[in-house]
């Protein structure tokens, strides 16, 4: 039985906090509002993102930071990415032990570039930090919940630390792998979501499986370009945090991200659509920082230039369907390599 903190009570730090605490795991969830907190201790809900879901009732909750970080054998950072620096630089003000993590956020920051395992690194301090370890693959948290089996890989060049976390989640219903290629499994993780946005811009559309499975298809094939240019293991691409969550998230209606691109397909304009989702939409930050990484290595990413300029440039998802359809031919196998 190890002592957790997992810090963010939204679906999926609610769920894998649930994981834990199923597990026999002593675990607290920190939330950075009391009534949220007060909720999951008293209800042993959360409703607004888990509706429905009954939690364990050794499952404790906190809004206090330092009685958050003073519980912490290992910690479990399951805040959006644009909270993940706010959220380090909390945890500083009481930390004082040297512990693992693992974060489960899936993001790269714009202009700095960086994956999630390195703004934390940025943030805490070194002295503070045994490893970082990402935990990323197919599973929605609203099936997690309901035990539906769900495979995810443990990421760090630490193999050691990386197999604590599979001890620590592994169960009868959530399957866990170790992988030491942690820039792959992030990479995979993170740029997914751009690939389901632009699935779900062609589902908005009323475009059929056949659209999907050419976005599925050619989705992957430049995530690893890019990831391979970066220096990223080409089979990580093809495993649980690279095809594996490229297919769940492009099929899955429970995908923040599809869902978002369904929106944008039907026509509604990107501010109205994050109004309407009200939960974090990863891909839309992670469109900017995927389309500066092309530009860096050198990579050409044409479905992530596409949703870029539909995003950001203000062209018509049609116009964008046009453009990529009519790109200059080419054989399938140069296309892998190539652009
Ligand atoms: N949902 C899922 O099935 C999965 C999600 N992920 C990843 O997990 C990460 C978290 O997503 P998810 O739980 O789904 O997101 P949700 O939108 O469900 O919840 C986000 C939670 O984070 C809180 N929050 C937002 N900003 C901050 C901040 N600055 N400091 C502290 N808390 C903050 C929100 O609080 P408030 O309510 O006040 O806004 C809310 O509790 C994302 O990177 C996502 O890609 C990965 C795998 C599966
Ligand atoms: O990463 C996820 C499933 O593996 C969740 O995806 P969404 O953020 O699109 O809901």
């Amino acid at each position: 039985m190890r002592k957790v903190t997992v810090f963010g009570a939204g679906s999926w730090g609610t769920a894998l906090a649930t994981v834990l605490a199923e597990n026999g795991h002593d675990t607290l969830i920190w939330s950075h509002r009391e009534n949220q907190a007060d909720e999951i201790n008293n209800q042993h809900t959360n409703e607004k993102y888990l509706p429905g879901t009954v939690l364990p009732l050794t499952l404790k909750s906190t809004s206090n930071m330092a009685q958050a970080v003073e519980h912490a054998e290992i910690v479990v950072m399951a805040v959006p990415t644009t909270g993940i620096r706010e959220t380090c630089q909390k945890m500083m003000l009481t930390l004082n032990k040297k512990l693992i993590y693992v974060h489960v956020s899936k993001g790269i920051e714009p202009d700095s570039l960086i994956r999630i395992s390195q703004i934390m690194a940025e943030e805490l301090a070194s002295e503070y930090v045994e490893s970082i370890v990402a935990l990323s693959g197919p599973s929605h948290a609203e099936e997690v919940v309901k035990h539906h089996p769900t495979t995810v890989a443990a990421s760090s060049p630490d193999l050691e630390a990386a197999k604590v976390v599979q001890d620590l989640f592994m169960n009868q219903y959530f399957r866990v792998y170790t992988n030491e290629d942690i820039l792959g499994v992030e990479l995979g993780g993170a740029l997914k979501n751009v690939i389901a946005l632009a699935a779900g811009v062609s589902d908005g559309i009323g475009y059929g499986d056949n659209a999907k499975a050419a976005l599925i298809t050619r989705g992957l094939a430049e995530i690893t370009r890019l990831g391979v240019k970066m220096g990223a293991n080409p089979l990580t691409f093809m495993g649980l945090a690279g095809m594996g969550d490229l297919i769940v998230t492009c099929t899955s209606v429970h995908s923040r991200n599809w869902r978002a691109g369904n929106l944008l397909g039907k026509g509604l304009k990107l501010p109205e659509v994050l109004e309407q989702m009200g939960m974090v939409v990863e891909g839309v930050r992670t469109t900017k920082a995927a389309h500066q990484l092309a530009a860096k290595y050198d990579v050409a990413m044409p479905i992530t230039e596409v949703l870029y300029s539909v995003l950001f440039e203000e062209k018509s998802p049609k116009e964008g369907v046009e453009k990529l359809m009519l790109r200059v031919k080419k054989t399938e196998m140069d296309a892998h390599y190539d652009n």
